[in-house]
C-alpha cells in the first residue's frame, strides 16, 4: 500500500495475480434458453447426444452411385430431397440427390449436376470425380457422447450455434454477476442534457454497461455521484446492499476531489491501488462488505483499458471462465516508440495494409477517439522503446470486447 503521495507502483502481472486470488467463482447455475444464453458461462460439460450430420449426406446437388459404377449409363431409380428416407441403391443404378439429402445405403459417391448428363433418361457422367467425391459423413462434425462445448465456455455466436447442431434447447450457465456501477465527478453531465460550463458528458457510464453487458453481467445502475466523501460512502454502501461487485470510474487519483480511496478505506478496505499500467495507474481494488470494489481511474481510456485488463479477468473468474486472459499476437510495428515509460503501456494500434501495427497519433488517456480508431491495443513492457520493424505484442479488440 502506498501513502498516495509517492505511489509505490504495483507491476501489472502481480496485480492482476493478486486481483484474481480474492476473486471465488460466485457459483450457482441457472438454466436458459440457448437462443438466450449469449454473453454467459456453461457451467457443465455438453454431450452431444447425436451424431452431426447424422447421417451420410450429399454436399452437392447432383447424382448419387457407386464409384464403380462411374463409367456406365445408369437408371435414375429414386429422387432424394432433403428431409426424405432414402430408399437403398443396388449396383448400376444412380439417384437423383439433393445438397443435404442422405446419401441412400449402397451409393458412395455424389457427381453433382453440372458433371452430368441425361441420355435417354439414363445417367453419364461427363467428368468422373474420386470414389467418396461429395458425401459429407455422419459424425464427421460431432460424434454421439461426445463433449461439444466444455464446462467454462463462453457462450458466444459460433458455440450457440454449435449447441444447438447437438439439440441442445437449453443451457445451464452459471450465475451472472450483479454488478453496480457509478461514475463520480462533479464536472459529469448526461447526453440529452445541455452541457454548461465546465461540464463534459458522462461517456464512462455508456463504455462500462455496454462492457458488462457483453460479460453476461447485471448492471444495477446508479447513476452519477458528487465528489465528496459522504455522497461516495453512501454510494459505496448501497452498491454493497444490491451487487457483487462495486464498479465506479473517477475519483481514484490523489487530488482532494478524489474521494474513493477514502471512502472504500473508511466503508470497507483497499488492497491494491497505483498499478505500473498506462493507462491507468490509479486502479484501485478492495472490497465493501462482501461486495468486491474495483475503482477505475476516470479518464476515458484509462477506464477502458484498466477494465478490458484487469476487470474483465476478475468478472469472467467470478463466472466460472476457462479463459481469463485474451491471446497476444506477435506483429511488427510499423511505427517508432522512442519514449519508454516506467509503467506499461497499451497503446492504441491499428493493422496496417503491409501486416505491420500503426499508432494512433494521440495516445492521451483522454482521447477515446483513438481506442475507436484502433484494432486493439500494444502491449509495451515497461522501460522498453521500440523501432518500427520490431516484434511487439498486439491484443485484438475482437478477443478483448468478445
Ligand atoms: N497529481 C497527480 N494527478 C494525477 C495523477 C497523479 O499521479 N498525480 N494521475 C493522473 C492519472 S494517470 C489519471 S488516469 C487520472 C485519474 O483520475 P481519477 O480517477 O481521479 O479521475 P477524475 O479525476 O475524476 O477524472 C479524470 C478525468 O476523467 C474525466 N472523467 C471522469 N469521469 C468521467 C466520465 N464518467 N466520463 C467522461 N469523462 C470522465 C474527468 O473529467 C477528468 O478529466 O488522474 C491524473 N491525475
Ligand atoms: O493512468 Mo492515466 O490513465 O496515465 O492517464
Ligand atoms: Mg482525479
Amino acid at each position: 500500500m502506498s501513502d498516495g503521495k509517492k505511489p509505490g507502483l504495483i507491476p501489472l502481472d502481480d496485480a492482476l495475480a493478486a486481483l484474481l486470488a480474492e476473486i471465488e467463482p460466485l457459483g450457482g447455475v441457472e438454466t436458459l434458453a440457448t437462443a438466450d444464453a449469449r454473453g454467459r458461462v456453461l457451467a457443465a460439460d455438453l454431450v452431444s447426444p447425436v451424431d452431426v450430420p447424422p447421417a451420410d449426406n450429399s454436399a452437392m446437388d447432383g447424382y448419387a452411385l457407386r464409384a464403380v459404377d462411374m463409367t456406365s449409363l445408369l437408371p435414375v431409380t429414386q429422387r432424394i430431397p432433403a428431409g426424405s428416407v432414402p430408399m437403398p441403391l443396388a449396383q448400376g443404378e444412380a439417384a437423383r440427390i439433393f445438397t443435404g439429402a442422405h446419401v441412400p445405403p449402397g451409393a458412395d459417391t455424389v457427381v453433382m449436376q453440372e458433371y452430368t448428363e441425361l441420355v435417354d433418361g439414363r445417367l453419364r457422367v461427363t467428368q468422373p470425380v474420386t470414389a467418396g467425391a461429395n458425401v459429407r459423413l455422419r459424425g464427421e462434425d460431432v460424434r454421439a457422447g461426445s463433449v461439444v462445448l466444455p464446462a467454462g465456455a463462453r457462450l458466444d455466436a459460433v458455440s450457440l450455434g454449435l449447441a444447438a447442431t447437438a439439440g441442445a434447447a437449453q443451457l445451464t450457465v452459471t450465475r451472472r454477476p450483479r454488478v453496480a456501477v457509478f461514475s463520480t465527478g462533479d464536472e459529469l453531465v448526461m447526453p440529452g442534457e445541455p452541457l454548461p460550463p465546465g461540464a463534459i458528458y458522462n461517456s464512462n457510464r455508456f463504455t462500462l454497461r455496454a462492457l458488462l453487458d457483453g460479460l453476461g453481467c447485471e448492471v444495477v445502475d446508479l447513476g452519477i455521484v458528487p465528489d465528496n466523501l459522504e455522497a461516495t460512502r453512501a454510494a459505496l454502501r448501497e452498491a454493497a446492499s444490491k451487487a457483487d461487485v462495486i464498479l465506479t470510474s473517477g475519483g481514484v487519483s490523489v487530488g482532494e476531489e478524489d474521494h474513493l480511496r477514502p471512502a472504500v478505506q473508511a466503508e470497507g478496505k483497499l488492497d491494491l491501488w497505483a498499478i505500473a499500467i498506462k493507462p491507468g495507474k490509479p486502479f484501485a481494488y478492495g472490497r465493501v462488505g462482501d461486495a468486491h470494489f474495483i475503482g477505475l481511474p476516470g479518464n476515458p481510456v484509462s477506464s477502458l483499458v484498466t477494465f478490458l485488463v484487469l476487470v474483465r479477468p476478475a468478472l469472467l473468474k467470478l463466472q466460472g471462465a476457462a479463459r481469463l486472459t485474451p491471446r497476444g499476437y506477435r506483429l511488427v510495428a510499423g511505427f517508432d516508440w522512442p519514449k519508454p515509460d516506467k509503467r506499461r503501456e497499451f497503446l492504441r494500434v491499428r493493422l496496417d495494409d503491409e501486416g505491420g501495427l500503426a499508432m494512433f497519433s494521440n495516445q492521451s488517456s483522454g482521447v477515446l477517439t483513438s481506442a475507436f480508431w484502433a484494432d486493439g491495443l500494444l502491449d509495451n513492457p515497461s522501460g522498453q522503446a521500440f523501432k518500427a520493424g520490431d516484434t511487439v505484442r498486439f491484443i485484438p479488440f475482437a478477443e478483448l470486447l468478445a
